[in-house]
């Protein structure tokens, strides 16, 4: 046996004894790797720490972690489901303009000062850029077999102003509202007539949230599909309780994704696999009532005006099929959470003004079906719906995308930075508003400074604005109308509040509804 013959027979042998000695030593490569991470990490925090010191002197903000941007705070000082209370607690900290970082380096500013604000909010953009949801995005152009675009929500340029131009003129049409006001007159009784018997013998209604949830779904889809689908029966079907299940889990798994560790971006992660099952889900129940939707149209022909937006937008040539599709599920979705929101901070705000309550009671008319005009002339009403969308906006804030550059509380921006107005926390600063943090809804009716109305934007500004506005405010003055000439409401302490993507009562609220 050659000597190498020899050496590699006995290594052999030696190997069934013992770990055999490594012919490369890579022992240390775990080591290296490691060393070159922290030293890559402690450069970049260097680097990280020098911008922010240039920045720190126009802009303020929390320290920016290299790989982390600033949302290791929602990792242990805060909680993403008080994300009102962290922003307020940045405010204090950092005043009233200050920036976060993304995990990607990207700047996001924070504004609740009122003449930046009103800047933000004025600039004349014709395509405002509200940055998208990346993980609808990201979904959505995935699967071209069911979305030509992202979506009107989503989509930017040209493309979103297509969407919003074919899609939404309808819904934004006085006469379409006053069209669709008799059958919003039926949803609000049957609401009422789900709440008496859901009550109490006290008046107290258990999930009075889900509840209004509820009536979300029955107006919200009536309204774009143009007939009733039974969410407010005593007993609601299991498609209907899926389908609010869906929306719920999608606006969560929205602000997780945002808020959240991005690994989702790398992996199909469980937050990501839910949201696209909440997707999926919402897609599946807007097909099936679509297609039962059109089926009535067979039936019934031109049964009347509760259907013109639904039909209009189905016979719209201008528009890709899975475009319409998208945009019933992207109404949806908007819509829900928002309306049922938006009808308990008001009743529950209200319970601390009974007062307000009789003054209301006091001015309705007896009749049980309100006009539109009816509803107008009652002004203690819009004041009360105006006040809670002040105090406690269930969009406490507006995205953007600065079009021009824009000098903000002394700092400038430039073009393209994503920009947070944070008309809420704007709302709740006593220099703006005389006894800011308090629920007075005469300062609408009689003004008391200091007063800023401009930085009251429930639905958002411009050319984006919301385009269920006007159905809302139809939809809360009824509502709010009916109960007030019913029943007085009462709640016992303080409603716990929680950011679902869109400021929400932590579920399950109750409250009594009593009768005067
Ligand atoms: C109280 C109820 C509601 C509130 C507080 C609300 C609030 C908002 C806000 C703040 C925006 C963003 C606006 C901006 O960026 O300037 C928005 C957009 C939108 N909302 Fe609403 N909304 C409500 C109900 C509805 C309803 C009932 C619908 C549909 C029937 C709807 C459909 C939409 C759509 C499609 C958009 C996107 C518009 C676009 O990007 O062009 N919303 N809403």
């Amino acid at each position: 046996m050659s000597l190498p013959g020899v050496f590699l027979f006995s290594h052999y042998v030696e190997s069934f004894w013992s770990t055999p000695p490594p012919l490369v030593d890579w022992s240390y490569v775990p080591t290296l790797v490691l060393a070159v991470i922290l030293v890559v990490v402690a450069a970049t925090a260097l680097a990280a720490r020098a911008a922010d010191g240039k920045q720190a002197t126009r802009l303020p903000g929390p320290q920016a972690l290299p790989f982390l941007g600033t949302r290791w705070l929602f990792w242990g000082r805060y909680k993403m489901n008080k994300l009102h209370e962290a922003y307020e607690d940045m405010f204090r900290r950092y005043g009233p303009v200050f920036v976060e970082t993304t995990p990607g380096g990207a700047s996001v500013v924070s504004i609740a000062e009122r003449a930046a604000l009103e800047a933000v909010l004025r600039a004349p953009a014709k395509r405002p850029y509200r940055p998208p949801t990346e993980i609808v995005q990201v979904y959505r152009r995935s699967r071209p077999d069911r979305y030509a675009s992202t979506g009107l929500v989503n989509e930017q340029g040209e493309k979103w102003h297509h969407l919003r131009r074919h899609l939404t003129a309808e819904l934004t049409s006085p006469n379409t509202m006053q069209g669709f006001l008799p059958e919003l007159n039926n949803i609000c009784d049957d609401f009422l007539e789900l709440l008496e018997s859901c009550r109490r013998s006290d008046g107290t209604v258990a999930g009075f949230d889900q509840l209004t949830n509820r009536m979300g779904l029955e107006s919200v889809c009536g309204l774009m599909l143009g007939s009733r689908l039974g969410f407010l029966e005593r007993w609601m079907s299991g498609r209907a309780a899926t389908l609010a299940a869906a929306v719920k889990a999608h606006f969560r798994a929205q602000r997780d994704s945002y808020y959240g560790a991005p690994l989702w971006k790398f992996a199909p992660t469980t937050l990501y696999r839910t949201f696209v099952k909440s997707e999926e889900t919402i897609h599946t129940i807007v097909s099936e009532l679509m297609e039962e939707a059109k089926t009535k149209k067979q039936g019934t022909a031109n049964d009347d005006a509760m259907r013109e937006i639904f039909l209009r937008i189905l016979e719209n040539p201008a528009v890709d099929m899975r475009d319409k599709k998208a945009a019933v599920i992207d109404f949806i979705t908007a819509g829900i959470e928002t309306l049922a929101n938006s009808l308990v901070f008001l009743l529950y705000l209200l319970s601390g003004r009974p007062d307000w309550q009789r003054v209301i009671r006091s001015e309705l008319p007896s009749c049980s079906t309100r006009t539109a005009e009816d509803l107008a002339a009652a002004p203690s009403v819009r004041a009360a719906i105006y006040e809670a969308f002040r105090l406690l906006p269930t969009a406490p804030f507006l995205a953007r995308v600065l079009d021009t550059p824009m000098t903000v509380g002394g700092h400038k921006l430039p073009a393209g930075t994503f920009v947070l107005a944070h008309t809420g926390a704007a709302c709740r600063r006593e220099e703006n508003f005389y006894r800011a943090r308090e629920f007075v809804p005469e300062r609408w009716l009689t003004h008391a400074a200091p007063h800023a109305p401009a930085l009251v934007a429930p639905f958002g500004r411009g050319r984006r604005m919301c385009p269920g506005k006007r159905f809302v405010d139809l939809e809360l003055h009824l509502l709010l109308a009916k109960i007030m000439q019913k029943w007085r409401v009462e709640f016992d302490g303080e409603l716990d509040i929680q950011f679902d993507f869109l400021l929400a009562p932590k579920s399950p609220v109750s409250l009594r509804l009593v009768e005067w």
